[in-house]
């Protein structure tokens, strides 16, 4: 039976980390191409992980404020089906490149108010899928990937959007069932929830996460 709530679990670095989404039943598995991140991984790595990935597992290649350079490069050396934005791209640079480079797009919008909710509007038309993520704190390094939740109230008006989205932000295998219920989400995508130290995953948390996902 396939999982109703698709997963993604994101910034995998070893084969054991691909064989355990696998066999957990996640839909979508991350590369993390931010270089200050722990789940940091080269094109190179990236490209071996691509190998062993079961073909109904989506390999998503995340990125932030990547200029065209970066972007040839990566899609040249690493089979991806789709690229995550997690910068500041701007609709107009989405959607160049979503037409430059082939791929499908997932644009992160960062929340911390309501505001930051209908900013989600402009995106709808020029990416194939909305990741709604915790806004990082100013002083952040990292843009995300801070197991951080935001508050969930804020999408009870605005939950409905044209384009599928995933919800994420300090989600974990204690929380996520909770987080499903109370925002209608029908995708979620974890990051440091799912570890044992940063950047290290852990199997059976991975497992847990997938199985505490479905709503009965
Ligand atoms: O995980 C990272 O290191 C990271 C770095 C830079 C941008 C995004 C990053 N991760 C993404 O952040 C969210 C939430 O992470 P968490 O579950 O709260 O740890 C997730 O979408 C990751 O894709």
């Amino acid at each position: 039976m396939s999982n109703q709530i698709a997963v993604k679990i994101c910034g995998v670095t070893r084969p054991a980390d691909v064989d355990a989404v696998a066999a957990a039943g996640a839909r979508y598995l991350g590369f993390n191409f931010f270089p200050k991140s722990p789940r940091f991984v080269s094109f190179e790595m990236a490209r071996d992980l691509s190998v062993d990935t079961p073909v109904g597992v989506a390999k998503v290649g995340l990125v932030v404020n990547a200029d065209d350079a970066m972007l040839q490069d990566l899609t040249d050396k690493v089979p991806l089906d789709f690229l995550q934005l997690h910068g500041s791209e701007t609709p107009e640079r989405v959607a160049e490149i979503r037409a430059r480079f082939g791929l499908p797009i997932i644009k992160v919008v960062g929340v911390a108010n309501a505001a930051d909710v209908n900013r989600i509007d402009s995106y709808e038309a020029v990416a194939d899928q909305i990741l709604v993520d915790a806004k990082a704190p100013k002083d952040a390094i990292l843009p995300g990937g801070n197991g951080l939740a935001f508050d969930w109230g804020l999408l009870a008006a605005r939950k409905y959007w044209r384009k599928p989205w995933m919800l994420a932000g300090g989600l974990t295998p204690d929380n996520v069932r909770q987080a499903v219920l109370r925002t209608g989400a029908r995708q979620v995508d974890v990051a440091s929830g799912v570890e044992s130290a940063p950047g290290v995953k852990d199997a059976d948390a991975i497992h847990d996460f997938v199985k505490q996902a479905q709503i009965p």
